[in-house]
């Protein structure tokens, strides 16, 4: 269930952890076609200065956009800016925790959030602030 823009304090968190598979590169780099070889070839990333496949930074970034959605405000929330910083690597089999914390409530039912993943060891990979329209009511 969301949260309406009058529920909504600062402070507010909420959260989406989830295991980053071959499976999810792959699906995401058919869905975008960003088949950029850092992403699906072994043998070429092997060689980058990450040594080995790393998922797409906005596949990072889809978790936040999971948290506002379906977390918080939730349900009826309209994405509106999103900036970000891809800190760190994430690579096959790392688990993301992504947060969003909320900063401030602003004008016309617009909420800013704090917005960062870490990966298991507590590390952070991505960070950024994003701006939504809260819904007016709970739904
Ligand atoms: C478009 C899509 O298809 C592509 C993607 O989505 S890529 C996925 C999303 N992006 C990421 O995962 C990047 C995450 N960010 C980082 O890992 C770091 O920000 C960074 C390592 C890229 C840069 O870190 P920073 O501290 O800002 O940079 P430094 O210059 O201090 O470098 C740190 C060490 O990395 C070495 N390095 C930097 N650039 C390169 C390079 N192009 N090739 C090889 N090595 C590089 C640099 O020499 C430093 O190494 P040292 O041993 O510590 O000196």
């Amino acid at each position: 269930m969301s949260k309406s823009y009058e529920q909504i304090q600062v402070g507010d968190q909420g959260s989406f952890e989830k295991t980053i598979t071959e499976t999810d590169i792959y699906l995401f780099a058919g869905i975008t076609g960003d088949l950029n070889p850092a992403h699906i070839n072994q043998r070429a990333s092997e060689n980058s200065m990450f040594k080995g496949r790393i998922a797409h930074g906005m596949l990072s970034a889809g978790l936040i956009s999971a948290v506002l959605g379906m977390e918080l405000p939730g349900p009826g929330t309209i994405y509106l800016s999103q900036n970000l910083k891809f800190v760190a690597p994430v690579y096959i089999g790392d688990t993301i925790k992504a947060v969003a914390e909320v900063t401030e409530k602003m004008e016309k039912g617009r909420i800013k959030l704090k917005t960062t993943c870490y990966n298991q060891n507590d590390k952070i990979v991505l960070d950024g602030e994003a701006v939504v329209i809260a819904p007016k009511a709970s739904c």
